[in-house]
């Protein structure tokens, strides 16, 4: 597996392998990789015959006061990890060759709706800064398909928008979250989490679990079902940003009649916020 560190590399790299009639295939990546991300290249890996990976911490997407400046950069650890998970070239750009002209002028790529609200409430602008810099990696490599966690649900709702918005020849494949033995989502953030802390992040997947149960099983209360939750959530340590039930497909609010859901976390751990979802088809078989 190849590194490189320009665009200009980049695209020599994706050229060649066209030439051999080659399908590209993307998966665009924070760095600091986990068994969630390789997950991700396997699905590529199976679909095309040229997986190409990014590691970029887009500071576009950070707000003030985040954890830009702290976030893991493990680029030795993490090039081991795509090889062996069947990534062909690895593009890891700095932040000079994504943003040269700076960015206070930098275009800007904003899907409205999908980005107001949940994440997007807590993070002004973030999603901004994600379908910017999404847009502008997929124009770089031009993949086929590209494949993200739907651990970040709704960014993968607001990708799948500006794909199809923007007319874009891009599929875009969503695969289901990687989890440890006790529930919790893989993120690179669980790393920030004190021994105390990672103890009690599992209770986030299961008060997930127990919604879509009580669901399935009737309830229709949502409120009172949310409020109970937040109610666990909080003793088990956690401060909600946002516990709530959507519509799978739109991420609008769910209604009583609706039938494809999907339950939505955030919450914060001390300073460490992790997200989390469960989508919940009551039309398909359990
Ligand atoms: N547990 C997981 N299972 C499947 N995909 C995942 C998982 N965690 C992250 N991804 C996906 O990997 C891609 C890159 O995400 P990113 O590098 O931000 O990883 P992350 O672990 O979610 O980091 P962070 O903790 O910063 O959110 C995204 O498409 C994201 O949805
Ligand atoms: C898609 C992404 C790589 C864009 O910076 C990032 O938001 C992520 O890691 O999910
Ligand atoms: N995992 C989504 C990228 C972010 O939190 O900035």
């Amino acid at each position: 597996m190849n590194t490189v560190k320009t665009v200009r590399e980049l695209r020599a790299a994706v050229a060649r392998a066209r030439s051999e009639g080659k399908r590209i295939g993307f998966v665009p990546t924070m760095g600091n990789l986990h068994s969630g991300h390789a997950a991700l290249v396997a699905k590529a890996a199976q679909r095309v015959d040229f997986v190409v990976a990014s590691i970029f911490v887009n500071p576009l997407q950070f707000g003030a006061g985040e954890d830009l400046d702290k976030y893991p950069r493990t680029l030795a650890a993490d090039q081991e990890k795509l090889l062996q998970a069947g990534c062909h070239l690895l593009f890891a750009p700095s932040v000079e060759e994504m943003y040269p002209d700076g960015m206070a002028g930098q275009t800007r790529v904003s899907v409205p709706q999908l980005s107001d609200g949940l994440c997007g409430a807590s993070r002004p602008g973030h999603f901004e800064g994600v379908a910017t810099v999404v847009s502008k990696l997929f124009n770089m490599v031009q993949p086929d398909l590209a494949v993200f966690g739907q651990k970040d649900y709704q960014q993968l709702a607001v990708i799948r928008a500006l794909v199809h918005d923007l007319n874009m020849p891009i599929q875009i494949i969503g695969e289901p979250t990687v989890r440890a033995a006790d529930g919790l989502a893989l993120s690179s953030r669980n790393g920030y989490l004190s021994e105390e802390h990672r103890a009690i992040a599992p209770v986030l997947y299961r008060s997930l679990s127990q919604i879509a149960q009580a669901i399935r099983e009737g309830e229709r209360d949502y409120p009172k079902l949310l409020a109970e939750q937040q109610r666990q959530l909080e003793a088990a340590g956690l401060r909600q940003d946002y516990l709530e039930i959507r519509q799978a497909q739109n991420l609008r609010p769910a209604t009583f009649e609706d039938r494809d859901l999907v339950i939505l976390v955030a919450a914060y751990l001390g300073s460490t916020r992790l997200i989390d979802n469960l989508h919940l088809n009551l039309d398909a078989p359990a």
